[in-house]
């Protein structure tokens, strides 16, 4: 359900989201231990990880709907969650249920949230249950942006959505980001379409945070070798991820900090890592992890 929360401004810093230490566990099991990270606002952060990560715990915490058995989490003004059900009213129709949200929600822009469904084609006078689950994601979603968040989460927002539904929807985020000046945090597993929308990366494995920041940073500091068979990479770095096909070798290698980029030579090859090379690498190397 899309709820709104309305929060405190964290006032001095130019910061959308804080989590300190956050940890919440469901009975003993932890699904969510010491993640901490700042997301300034106006990003569009990608949260990933494995089934189970713990992406919709967090994501709950952080709309206020979970409370945090340690650590606190801060968001900044108000807050839009879809979940990953995007329910809505079946026998509402979508305009039933852009009334309620003008009726539930004291910011509300109604135009917004019709231009989003006339975007998308959805029909405003035909009831929700008879809507396919990706034109009822869409409601969902246009009730989220008609409600004006400074900080937007969508729980896998393009899992019901065709391919080019999911670049549109992608697209228009992005616009709404530029337009508005708001702060998206969504989870998802098709990395593959967020290069060139995700600036920001929340990667999670078995409930903690392996990996936070701005997205071009982290992807300059890991670089992808191909080469001949070999049990090391041709420069010197972390290995992420190795492969070995044939008499052929790939590695994913975090770069040693503050030294220049290495050049590699003789059969050996470098290519830049994208976001998927490095989210799929990550989930890879932290499938045998061992939970809290
Ligand atoms: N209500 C609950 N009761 C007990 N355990 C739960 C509950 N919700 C989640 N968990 C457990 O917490 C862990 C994290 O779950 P969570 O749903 O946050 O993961 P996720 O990253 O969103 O997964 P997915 O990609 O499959 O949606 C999992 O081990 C899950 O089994």
């Amino acid at each position: 359900m899309t709820t709104v929360v309305e929060s405190a401004d964290s006032g001095t810093t130019a910061l959308a989201v804080r989590a300190q230490d956050l940890g919440k566990r469901y009975r003993a099991k932890w699904a969510l231990r010491e993640c901490s990270f700042e997301l300034p606002v106006g990003r569009v952060a990608a949260l990933v990880g494995a089934n189970g990560a713990g992406k919709t715990t967090l994501m709950s915490v952080l709309a206020g709907l979970l409370k945090p058995d340690e650590g606190s989490a801060g968001v900044s003004g108000r807050v839009a969650f879809v979940s990953q059900e995007k329910p809505v009213y079946k026998h509402f129709t979508a305009a039933d249920m852009l009334r309620l949200g003008a009726h539930l929600n004291t910011v509300w822009d109604q135009g917004r949230a019709e231009r989003w469904l006339e975007r998308f084609e959805i029909p405003l006078g035909k009831a929700c249950g008879k809507l396919s689950g990706g034109q009822q994601a869409q409601v969902a979603f246009a009730l989220a942006i008609g409600s004006r968040p400074t900080v937007l989460m969508l729980d896998e927002p393009l899992a019901n959505l065709d391919p080019l539904a999911r670049r549109e929807v992608t697209a228009e985020l992005l616009a709404e980001v530029e337009e508005t000046g708001m702060t998206v945090l969504l989870s998802t597993h098709v990395v593959a379409e967020l290069g060139g929308v995700a600036d920001y990366l929340l990667l999670l494995a078995h409930g903690r945070l392996l990996a936070g920041g701005d997205l071009d940073e982290l992807l300059a500091r890991h670089a992808l070798y191909a080469g001949p068979k070999s049990d090391v990479p041709p420069a010197l770095g972390t290995v992420v991820e190795a492969r070995h096909r044939g008499n052929q070798s790939t590695f994913l290698v975090e770069l040693p900090a503050d030294q220049p980029r290495p050049a590699v030579a003789g059969q050996w090859t470098e290519r830049p890592v994208t976001l998927e090379d490095y989210v799929l690498a990550q989930l890879a190397a932290t499938r045998k992890g061992i939970d809290a």
